[in-house]
């Protein structure tokens, strides 16, 4: 028996963190949504008790050291599962780019092995579930658009943001979100406005949507990788609606409403950068079918 799930990329419309914990994480304060660019993973049954990875990316660990197997791994081990798993995994999402791709290939096993190894689990379990391997892969469980807090780990749903394209560019390089973290100097943030952007969200307002977007981490990547900075002027000048950078980084993305703008922007980026897509956001919650 074979389940295939799709692994989609979230976006950070907006990153705020408040504070250092004792526990070494940040408290965070992010509105996230996915787009429609996603990884496809296939679960095959395995009457062998075993857990195998299959990838032909060569950044992505094909071991313990995978976020999908560490899913696998976690709900072999809570619910006694006898039977294995071959994960195959298709990697569209650039890897280390601030788009969640491991974190959202952990949440589609989850989703996943839930119907191949008849769990029984609701989207709420798993999201648990999901805090355990990472902080994204709780909202990753759900997909769609929320205000995440805590670590990262407590999701509010949030309504679809309006439709836009979302144009994304990834420079020749890849971010330590650990790294990123300890470079931080909370005390130094300006803070996006998380409210005003929720509130523009609720009212359908693209406009309110565009003037909120922020992310605290962008100056720490910024000075780490000048070339994150020119893509986002290249981004401007082409005449983005909105440029931000996604999580960690390196991945800028723009916001743009127009047909037109979208092909340009899309074109005076290719070439100058690693990869670059221009899709939708998703809008909608996964389902457990
Ligand atoms: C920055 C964000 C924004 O969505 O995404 P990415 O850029 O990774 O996509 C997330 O906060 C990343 O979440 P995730 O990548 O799941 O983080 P984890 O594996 O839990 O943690 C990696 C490391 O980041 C730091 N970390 C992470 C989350 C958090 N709230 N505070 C932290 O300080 C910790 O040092 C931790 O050891
Ligand atoms: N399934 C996976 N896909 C991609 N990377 C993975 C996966 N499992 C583990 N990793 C590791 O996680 C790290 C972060 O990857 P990723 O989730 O793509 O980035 P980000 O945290 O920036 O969103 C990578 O360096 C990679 O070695």
């Amino acid at each position: 028996m074979k389940v295939l799930v799709k692994a989609p990329a979230k976006i950070n419309l907006s990153l705020d963190v408040l504070h250092k914990r004792p526990d070494g994480y940040h408290e965070v304060e992010m509105v996230m949504t996915t787009i429609d660019l996603a990884d496809r993973i296939e679960l095959s049954l395995l009457e062998e008790d075993r857990i195998v990875i299959h990838s032909h990316n060569r950044f992505v660990p094909d071991d313990q050291r995978n976020l999908a197997y560490q899913a696998a791994h976690l709900l072999k081990l809570r619910f006694q599962v006898k039977q294995g798993v071959v994960i195959g995994i298709e990697k569209t999402i650039p890897v280390a780019a601030g788009l969640a791709g491991g974190s959202s290939d952990a949440a589609a096993t989850l989703r996943g092995l839930n119907k191949l190894w008849k769990l029984g689990l609701s989207l709420d379990e798993l999201a648990v579930l999901g805090a355990e391997i990472g902080s994204d892969v709780s909202f990753c469980v759900y997909g769609g658009t929320a205000l995440a807090t805590g670590r990262g780990e407590i999701i509010e749903e949030l309504p679809a943001p309006p439709t836009c394209w979302v144009v994304l560019a990834k420079p020749f390089i890849g971010v330590s979100t650990a790294e990123v973290y300890r470079r931080l100097n909370v005390e130094k943030v300006q803070h996006p406005p998380t409210k005003q952007m929720i509130s523009a969200i609720e009212n359908g307002d693209f406009n309110g949507v565009c003037n909120s977007v922020g992310n605290v981490l962008e100056d720490v990547t910024l000075s780490l990788y000048p070339e994150v900075a020119q893509i986002k002027d290249q981004m401007k000048r082409f005449g983005a609606d909105a440029v931000l950078m996604s999580g960690s980084g390196p991945t800028v993305f723009s916001l743009v409403a127009h047909d037109s703008r979208m092909h340009r922007i899309y074109n005076g980026l290719r070439g100058f950068c690693d990869q670059v897509f221009a899709v939708r956001m998703l809008g909608e919650r996964h389902t457990l079918d």
